[in-house]
């Protein structure tokens, strides 16, 4: 995934004093305790602006997509909190007043879903008020810019979604024959479409997208699966926006100012898109954005983490693709509000990562959500009902019969919408196209939704994996998502769970020898690389440690030199942003970017999915994942778009495998090649060679560093204690010393050492330690390995090696691998 850009985020509105972030709006000259003339207005009403900000995460302390709002003031009336709007400069309220008004219930709640933040916000790829902001005219529709020499970018999608984007290069106009993609061309898509690829680069379709986006454009209903990378989220996008398109009306009146298209605000849906986590849902947001540069689409983003009223007020404003995870969608539907009748009205359904919208948790609200959307309309109670449980749900409460009564109603409502669904199919489905894709379909999500009888199905296919065959797969699917017409079946590449473009290996090394390892790994092959661990732990761990042995020695800039980034699910938002963003390889404003070198992110499996990173050419597995298909996902972030079979875009991911772990790790490479022949190009991961020479030189640099790092973390961690201790004192109003925080807390007078046994290694270590330790560390740094060239030279990234690349044209290992290892490269190649 690249990193997410600029998000409209907080508005004053959404600013409750609980939620510790400060309230911004803007005022007008001139300071009146209370408006002379104006009307009181709903919050939705007001005219929202979006406030610009830096580009850089670091400078706006987490006020992406601030929103701001003029001429308006806050009022306390009857205990309730007004807007009103004013006419003059002089009608202002004091900031004080203003800021003690607002408190309309911000819910920056964690959201259940698992990402929880990359983002967890609304985009929209349109301002509420685009006019005052554009440079220049944008084409009022697409379809009239055809006939225009040059096509011209719609800016609110540059101001809202692309600045950090690689469609940065979409800013140059272009001309109708830089748009000419032959290859495109037996999909006969609108101009705006072909120079938005054309723009990308994209010249030619992907496997996936050349087969589904046909049949999609023709109305079929289709199950798509294909590996990760390869393209999936085109393959729905472009249908989407030429149905969008094509749906347009003839004539329309046009903004005078902008030549943009005046919509009805109650315009139809295009399309629902359904994501399982925030920030896939974002980062479908952002392709999309970037494909519908040149036209009007309106995209919006629901998802977790921000105010159901901002987000009700964006989509009020008119909307044409709703991108959503499943529990804050409900949330909103169940609102009322008309969105049950707008959603059965959708033209088309799309759930991504279908596997994984499908999966328990998330079961409950895509059903529901589906069962609406299929429900006659005009059925009111029904709606009503789930409002109620849904308010319910939120503030709690409830008297218990009328709760048993409502749930029996609801129950006997359900089953007749059920039934009136059945009846209606036939229409429903020529109105709705359903779109699934996924690169996986896990065995243990039909098992658990579909019985016995598909258990039965599945041991008779004969396939040991827990990866689903494509008959099953359709079979579930056709089950759960009631398809009215048989949709199309499409899998572009049967014989490979894991991206044809992935390389994989494994290198086998003793239990705890993992982190040497490790680093000979990236010592070896300098490139972005993502490491995969199964705990939080072992990301606080491996952070430091390898950012102790391969941090530069730049000190410029907040973190030094540091090249580790982390990435996992307790960091704050603002973190995981940031560890994305540097690993991204975004040019950092306070580091020399002429000393780039490559980056390296430790993450959990919040990772796995999604993450479309450019460049990663590399995944380790540190820990065996638990199942196969986050085994597929994880491996899916190298390797990328299958478009190119350029050698340079081939990515490697390799496994490191300690004896404990061989039994699973064969179960492991069974299930994910049951059926295939490919993965170490014998039906297993081929093991890659490891140079024992260098091995016993760079032992005493890991061990170091993991020293090290233990230690800090072991005082942080007393620190913190400490910290809790004397605050929690002070709530109980106890006198405690020093000394006695330290004792407690296991560390003794002076500060240093811990007497405090079971605390680990780290424990007892003393700051001089520490420094002894870390001037060894620099010296052994500094030594060159006996190769011929300097550890230093293979940490630079310069001259550093692709080991995809040197796989596949089978060469390059001679210094590093050894002879005897090249053998087994070899019969990897086979
Ligand atoms: N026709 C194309 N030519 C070149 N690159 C493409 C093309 N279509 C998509 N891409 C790029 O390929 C990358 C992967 O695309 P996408 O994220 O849609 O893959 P995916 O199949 O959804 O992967 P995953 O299953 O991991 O989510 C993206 O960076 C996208 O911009």
């Amino acid at each position: 995934m690249a990193p997410p850009s600029k998000k409209r985020s907080h508005s004053a509105s959404e600013n409750s004093a609980g939620s510790g972030r400060p309230k911004r709006i803007k005022k007008a000259n001139g300071i009146k305790p209370k408006p002379k003339s104006g009307k009181i207005v709903r919050l939705d009403d007001l005219a929202w602006k979006e406030v610009s900000m830096p580009d850089r995460l670091d400078d706006v302390e987490g006020f992406f997509g601030l929103e701001e709002v003029v001429d308006v003031e806050v009022i306390r009336e009857d205990g309730a909190v007004k807007f009103v709007k004013i006419g003059t400069e002089n009608d202002e309220s004091p900031e004080q007043d203003v800021n003690e008004a607002i408190d309309d219930g911000d819910d920056e709640e964690e959201d259940p879903e698992e990402w929880g933040g990359i983002d967890d916000d609304i985009t929209t790829t349109e301002p509420e008020s685009t006019e005052a902001k554009s440079p220049s005219p944008a084409p009022t529709r697409p379809k009239s810019a055809l006939k225009k020499s040059k096509l011209t970018p719609n800016p609110s999608a540059v101001d809202h979604e692309l600045s950090t984007l690689s469609f940065s290069l979409l800013n140059s106009e272009t001309t109708e024959e830089d748009i000419a993609l032959p290859a495109w061309s037996p999909m006969h898509l609108s101009p705006s479409t072909l120079c938005a690829l054309a723009h990308l680069k994209f010249t030619h379709p992907t496997p996936i997208q050349s087969s589904a986006i046909p049949l999609i454009l023709s109305g079929s209903s289709l199950i798509g699966k294909a590996s990760t990378g390869s393209g999936k989220t085109l393959a729905f996008g472009i249908p989407i926006l030429e149905t969008y398109l094509s749906s347009l009306p003839t004539t329309t009146d046009s903004n005078p100012t902008t030549g943009k298209a005046i919509l009805p605000k109650d315009r139809k849906l295009t399309a629902l898109i359904i994501a399982p986590t925030r920030e896939l849902a974002h980062q479908i947001t952002k392709h999309l954005t970037e494909l519908c540069y040149y036209t009007d689409l309106k995209l919006v983003t629901i998802t977790g983490g921000l105010s159901v009223q901002k987000q009700q007020r964006l989509l009020d404003n008119g909307v044409d693709v709703i991108v959503a995870t499943p529990g804050r969608l409900w949330e909103i539907v169940s609102e009322g509000q008309g969105w049950v009748e707008k959603l059965r009205n959708v033209k088309m359904l799309v759930l991504d990562e279908a596997d994984r919208v499908l999966e328990e948790g998330h079961f409950k609200e895509v059903t529901q959500i589906l069962s609406l959307m299929d429900a006659e309309s005009g059925d009111s109670s029904d709606e009503e009902s789930d409002e109620e449980d849904a308010k319910e749900k939120v503030f709690g409460g409830g008297d218990v019969e009328k709760k048993a009564n409502r749930k029996r109603e609801k129950s006997r409502q359900a089953k007749s919408n059920f039934t009136s669904s059945t009846n209606n199919s036939k229409k429903k489905e020529q109105e709705r196209q359903t779109l699934v894709f996924s690169a996986t379909f896990h065995k243990s999500l039909q098992q658990k939704l579909s019985g016995k009888s598909f258990k039965k199905s599945w041991s008779s296919s004969g396939n040991g994996g827990d990866l689903l065959s494509s008959s099953e797969s359709m079979e579930y699917l056709l089950k759960k998502l009631k398809f009215k017409q048989k949709p199309e079946w499409i899998d572009v590449d049967p014989l490979h769970a894991v991206a044809e473009k992935v390389k994989e290996g494994i290198v086998e090394c003793g239990n705890m020898e993992k982190d040497l390892y490790l680093y000979y790994i990236l010592l070896r092959y300098p490139s972005r690389t993502l490491i995969f661990t199964n705990s939080i732990t072992s990301v606080k761990r491996l952070v430091p440690m390898l950012n102790h042995l391969l941090s530069t020695s730049s000190s410029e800039g907040e973190g030094g030199g540091n090249r580790v980034f982390p990435l996992h699910s307790q960091l704050p938002q603002k973190s995981r942003l940031r560890s994305i963003e540097r690993f991204s390889g975004l040019p950092h404003p306070k580091l020399n970017n002429q000393n780039y070198q490559p980056t390296i992110l430790v993450a959990t499996d919040v990772a796995a999915r999604g993450l479309d990173i450019p460049s990663v050419s590399l995944v380790i597995h540190y820990h065996l994942p638990r199942t196969a298909d986050m085994y597929v996902h994880r491996s899916g972030r190298t390797g990328r778009s299958s478009a190119t079979s350029n050698p340079a875009t081939f990515g490697s991911s390799i496994i490191l495998c300690a004896p404990g772990e061989a039994a699973a790790m064969a179960r492991l490479v069974g299930k994910i090649h049951a059926d295939t022949n490919t993965a170490g190009k014998g039906g297993q991961l081929t093991n890659i060679g490891v140079d024992r020479n260098i091995i016993p030189k760079i032992r005493k640099r890991v061990d170091l560093a993991k020293k090290i790092s233990d230690a800090h973390i072991v005082k942080q961690k007393i620190s913190k204690d400490e910290d809790w201790l004397r605050s929690a004192a002070e709530d109980l109003g106890i006198d405690i010393s020093d000394s006695e925080v330290a004792k407690i807390s296991g560390r003794d007078k002076k500060g240093d050492r811990s007497k405090n046994k079971g605390r680990g290694s780290g424990a007892g270590t003393s700051k001089e330690e520490i420094e002894k330790w870390k001037c060894e560390l620099k010296v052994e740094l500094s030594k060159k390995v006996n190769l011929g060239f300097s550890m230093r030279y293979l940490t630079s990234g310069v001259g550093g090696v692709n080991l995809a690349d040197h796989l596949l044209r089978g060469g390059g290992h001679g210094g590093i691998l050894g002879a005897e290892r090249r053998e087994v490269v070899e019969e990897m190649m086979r």
